[in-house]
């Protein structure tokens, strides 16, 4: 019997084209995403040199970081967003690459659309010019986020330069309390292992609760793994993988999607398979949690306090969460119900699919957003968009007094109009709280779509477990 492998093991072995003596590997690339911001350069390079992509088949680009969420028949105020717009549609035209424009229904956040047109498959190897690349780890995917010169070399080449990460493995056990979400789920994770804590590991999300979340909430999951340094978060592929992708435009069909299956099946740690860490996490102990700080790791429970840095031992981290207090405007010992909300943020790529879009009209429905407070709704794309209409989620939000917009990453980072103004406080469903993130000096806490939904409403957090 061969030695029992790790489901990351077994996806790295699979796509292996060379291993030199140091370690350094070129590994086979499956699937390449390409959104606006980190393709300009990569295709400048490929002109320079006089080079076509590998495999253009393999390769999807799409307009997400700085497309405007109104109206988009209506001139684009920025010029640099015109720019790069214009440079992806004319890069895509010139090398072959299929290209959802921003009025194409198709057109979202990239790793939105990946698994929705089920070019996300499970035991593949995906990249894109993007940190949270790592949601495609959701179904069992080998996904990563890579840099400008890498996306270049992929294009080229339809290979990676790789060294081999080390292996965790994440086993979150229990049933999650009525309105603890996938979201909770991995800040407590981030906030036990720290924004470092995952660094040279690919996570491997294990248990009954990562089980039991639907496909959107794995995708949630996985989407931060970055936020907790690992290189790349995955699930090992089930029967909700392929119910959600079955049927999609891209996924394999008839006899092909047989014989995908018959590989997928085998895309698990092997019992006894050497991980090189481990934690594990009740599921069934964890609040809805808030961020109070300037990093993901900054959690607590929304029945909880600001905490106190005064309290941290270690000189370097009590200036640095210090600093984080006085940047996000709150006082140690301030109860998290009481933080005054003026911003409420549903969407990004973490949570701004269906189910977070339905989790939260749940929460807004027949509600009034509260007056001190301007809260909007952007879809992760335009597919989630048209099916949440389809349900009248849209109509629920709009009559709450939420903005109903058009997909894009939107106020996730702010690269386009949708901003924060200098200390503006934002309950908001994205992954990131640094400062400056959703606009200049803009506070930002990051929560589950239902904790924002009702922050909305009661205009200061409140904990959605007793919520009615
Ligand atoms: C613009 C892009 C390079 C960036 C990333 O890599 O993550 C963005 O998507 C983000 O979330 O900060
Ligand atoms: S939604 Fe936010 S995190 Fe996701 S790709 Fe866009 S900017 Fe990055």
């Amino acid at each position: 019997m061969s030695k029992p492998t790790t489901l990351y093991d077994k996806i790295w072995n699979d796509h292996l084209v060379h291993e030199a003596e140091d370690g350094t590997c070129l590994l086979y690339i499956d699937r390449h995403l390409v959104h606006e911001v980190t393709s300009p350069q990569a295709f400048e390079g490929l002109r320079t040199t006089g080079r076509k992509v590998h495999a253009p088949e393999k390769t999807l680009a799409v307009v997400d970081h700085n497309v405007p969420t109104t109206d988009r028949t209506k001139p684009n105020p920025d010029p640099e967003s015109i720019a790069q717009i214009k440079a992806l549609a004319e890069n895509a035209k010139e090398f072959g690459i299929e290209y959802y424009n921003e009025f194409d229904k198709r057109q979202g956040i990239v790793h939105v659309i990946g698994p929705e047109q089920g070019f996300t498959l499970p035991g593949t190897t995906i990249v894109c010019g993007d940190s949270h690349t790592s949601t495609h780890g959701a179904f069992g995917a080998l996904a990563h986020g890579i840099g400008t010169s890498e996306v270049e070399h992929v294009l080229a080449t339809q290979t990676l330069i790789q060294k081999k990460a080390k292996n965790m493995r994440v086993t979150v056990d229990g049933k999650l309390p009525e309105g603890v979400t996938g979201k909770d789920i991995i800040l407590a994770i981030i906030g036990e292992i720290g924004t470092a804590g995952g660094t040279g590991y690919v996570l491997e999300y294990a248990g009954d609760a990562i089980r039991a979340l639907s496909m959107e909430g794995r995708m949630t999951v996985c989407n931060m793994s970055i936020e907790g340094g690992a290189r790349a978060g995955l699930v090992a592929p089930d029967q909700k993988a392929y119910d959600f992708l079955r049927d999609r435009p891209k996924a394999p069909k008839g006899a092909a999607w047989d014989e995908a299956m018959r590989y997928w099946e085998k895309l698990r740690s092997d019992e006894g398979a050497h991980f090189d860490h481990e934690i594990r996490l009740d599921a069934a102990k964890l609040p809805p949690i808030v961020t109070w700080g300037t990093s993901p790791e900054d959690v607590i429970s929304v029945t909880g306090f600001v905490p106190d840095p005064e309290k941290i031992e270690d000189e370097a981290k009590r200036i640095s969460k210090h600093r984080a207090l006085k940047y996000m405007g709150l006082t140690p010992g301030t109860r998290i119900t009481d933080i005054k909300l003026d911003r409420v943020f549903i969407g990004s790529c973490t949570n701004g699919r269906i189910e977070d879009l339905r989790a939260a009209a749940k929460i807004a429905e027949g509600k009034q957003v509260s007056a001190h407070v301007n809260a909007m709704v952007v879809p992760g794309s335009g597919i989630v968009k048209e099916q949440a209409e389809a349900e009248g989620l849209d109509k629920i939000f709009i009559k709450a007094g939420f903005e109903w917009r058009e997909p894009g990453c939107s106020m996730c980072l702010a690269m386009n109009p949708d901003k924060l103004k200098p200390e503006e406080r934002c309950a908001s469903t994205s992954n990131r709280n640094f400062e400056g993130r959703q606009g200049f000096k803009g506070r930002t806490h990051l929560v589950s779509p239902a904790m924002a939904a009702a922050a909305a409403i009661a205009g200061h957090f409140v904990d959605v477990t007793d919520w009615r």
